[in-house]
């Protein structure tokens, strides 16, 4: 690999910190989430959203308790200012949300900006942007570090031309590839910035210092922040901002650090679509405080609904590992975490009984699952699957949850290896009515020999038990009654003088699908030869299903 091509980033800008405090501190409570999903992530599409798409989207929004929303780049296209007109002029927007506009430093484009927000009634913040690093300087602006600065105050004058006397309008300034820019730098632009719109407590000023293409590993950002937190001017009447993409992999990591070294505000995309690799996921952002026991402020409990809504107005699949989201992060296919998975759901089942605390209300401690699907309105349906890597205790739990099945270990294990035998000759998945079915096929089946039922009569006569049994064996009848000799003794005495003698090892009672109307199924293990198997009789009566699956184990 051509690797010395690139360099990193020390070698780009100066790191300013050496005694920084963030490694120390605790996250303790959800910052400002600002989706800039209807800028930053529609300005990524291939094919922008529509109005209706845009609309869906922001009411999405606005319905998981988001209060601060970028809603477009009104100057870039008629769609994104026709979407804050709509904002200003119907009540899409609740009173307490604040709309975000974006725009460059150029004085026609803020004025179109400013156009678009007339009469709006919702709290507004005018974002400004430039870029600042030195190759965009270089490459892309044409301006040395002087001019630059004298461009962007001229875009800050604009903006307080147009809209420094309007009511409920604040100012966000986002030096573009902060991440990029020599720290004295980008101090010196956002204090020249906060001096210029006279930030203050009443109308503080927005700082956001965008990742803009992530650069460096999550410390080396945290750094970058922490600095700015302890250096910048009228601190108080600033609100500290991060925006970092994900083109490292690693955009979660870098806000959570910078949250830490001092931001409040974090801009990101629900799921983290954006420019190139993305803008930071602000729902992992917001699920990874939840897994914390931090309240993220921010309602997930029907993530596929917001799921949908977000796939519709992106047109992009989230992929089935997407953290929280993603259709397999729940589940479990390989045997030794479905094991663990079935034993913490029945610990967290026997706990909410043993406290009388409603198991969604319970504190979670189930392996491998580290929240509850069910607080993201999942069903526990998916959490564990069957292929060629699970073992007993998932296949166990999937007869179970939907049979009523409870199996023996010893029988689990011999059942185990007949679902293993199948997937390894099949490849494919097996859902719990496959699972039946080789269930039903290994112990309900009767073998070659025909051996049927034809009548059993149990009846208590003066204190005694009376069993008449009467078992047809290929075409010939065998009858026998006995006093006080239970049925599986009853049904093996008639086999043997039949002909089948059987050595029962153990047998189990269950029942077959949960609920009154349940048939009850009997599990018997047998010895023939050295090893033992296992057979099964379902009937509506338990003393049937005895004699039945006794026979199911004579004729296998
Ligand atoms: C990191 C980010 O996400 S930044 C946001 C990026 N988003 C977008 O670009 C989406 C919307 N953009 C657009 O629709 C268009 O680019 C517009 C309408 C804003 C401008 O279109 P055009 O006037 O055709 O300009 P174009 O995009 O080709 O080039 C940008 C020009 O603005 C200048 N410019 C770029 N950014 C800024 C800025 N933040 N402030 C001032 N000037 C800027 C460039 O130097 C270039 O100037 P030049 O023509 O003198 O070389
Ligand atoms: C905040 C703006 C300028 C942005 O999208 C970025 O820098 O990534
Ligand atoms: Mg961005």
């Amino acid at each position: 690999m051509p690797s010395a091509r690139y360099d990193d980033l020390f070698a780009r800008v100066d790191v300013p910190l050496r005694d920084r405090e963030w490694p120390s501190r605790r996250l303790t409570e959800a910052p400002l989430w600002v989706p800039v999903d209807l800028r930053d992530g529609n300005q990524a599409l291939a094919e922008p959203m529509d109005p209706s798409r845009k609309r869906a989207f922001f009411e999405l929004m606005v319905s998981m308790g988001y209060k601060e929303i970028e809603v477009g780049y009104p100057s870039a296209s008629q769609t994104d200012y026709d979407f804050v007109r709509l904002i200003a002029e119907t009540d899409l927007a609740p009173d307490d949300v604040t709309i975000v506009v974006f725009t460059p430093a150029r004085r026609d484009l803020i004025e179109r900006t400013v156009e678009s927000i007339r009469g709006i009634r919702n709290p507004v913040v005018i974002h400004m942007y430039t870029a600042t690093a030195p190759l965009w300087r270089e490459v892309v602006l044409g301006h040395d570090r002087e001019s630059l600065r004298e461009l962007i105050l001229a875009g800050g004058r604009d903006v307080l031309d147009f809209a420094g006397d309007l009511d409920g309008v604040r100012f966000e300034f986002s030096p573009e590839v902060f991440n990029l820019t020599e720290p004295d730098y980008a101090l010196e632009l956002c204090n020249a910035i906060t001096t210029l719109w006279d930030a203050s407590a009443d109308r503080p000023v927005i700082l956001n210092l965008p990742a803009t293409v992530e650069a460096a590993t999550p410390n080396v950002y945290a750094d970058q922040i922490e600095y700015m937190h302890r250096n910048l001017d009228r601190r108080s009447a600033v609100i500290l901002s991060v925006h970092p993409h994900n083109d490292r992999g690693t955009g979660i990591a870098c806000a959570e650090l910078a949250v830490l070294a001092g931001a409040q505000r974090v801009e990101g995309c629900i799921f983290g679509n954006g420019e190139r690799i993305g803008n930071v996921d602000i729902a992992t952002l917001a699920l990874n405080l939840h897994a914390q026991g931090i309240d993220p402020m921010i309602d997930f409990s029907d993530i596929d609904h917001i799921r949908r809504v977000v796939e519709h107005s992106n047109r992009i699949e989230i992929h089935p590992r997407h953290p929280y989201v993603g259709d397999l992060v729940h589940t479990a296919f390989s045997g030794t975490h479905q094991d663990a998975i079935k034993k913490g759901f029945a610990e967290h089942r026997d706990r909410a009984a043993a406290t009388g605390i409603p198991t969604d209300q319970l504190p979670w401690r189930v392996p491998y699952l580290p929240i509850d699907p069910a607080d993201l309105g999942r069903s526990y349906e998916a959490v564990i699957r069957v292929n060629s890597q699970s073992g007993k205790g998932g296949i166990a739990y999937l007869l179970e949850r939907d049979y009523g099945i409870e199996m023996p270990r010893r029988l689990q294990i011999d059942f185990s290896r007949r679902v293993q035998q199948h997937t390894d000759d099949t490849g494919l998945e097996l859902d719990s009515a496959d699972l039946f079915t080789i269930f039903e096929r290994s112990y309900l089946t009767p073998g070659a020999t025909s051996i049927e039922l034809v009548e059993l009569d149990v009846t208590s006569v003066g204190g005694a038990t009376r069993t008449a049994l009467r078992i047809d064996v290929d075409g010939t009848e065998h009858a026998a009654t006995f006093t006080d000799v239970g049925v599986v003794e009853a049904t093996t005495r008639v086999l043997d003088a039949a002909g089948m003698p059987l050595d029962i090892v153990s047998l189990h009672q269950t029942s077959l699908a949960a609920g009154n109307d349940s048939d009850a199924l009997t599990l018997i293990e047998y010895r023939r030869g050295p090893a033992t198997h296992w057979a099964a009789g379902r009937h509506r009566s338990v003393l049937d299903a005895t004699v039945i699956a006794v026979i199911n184990a004579a004729t296998a």
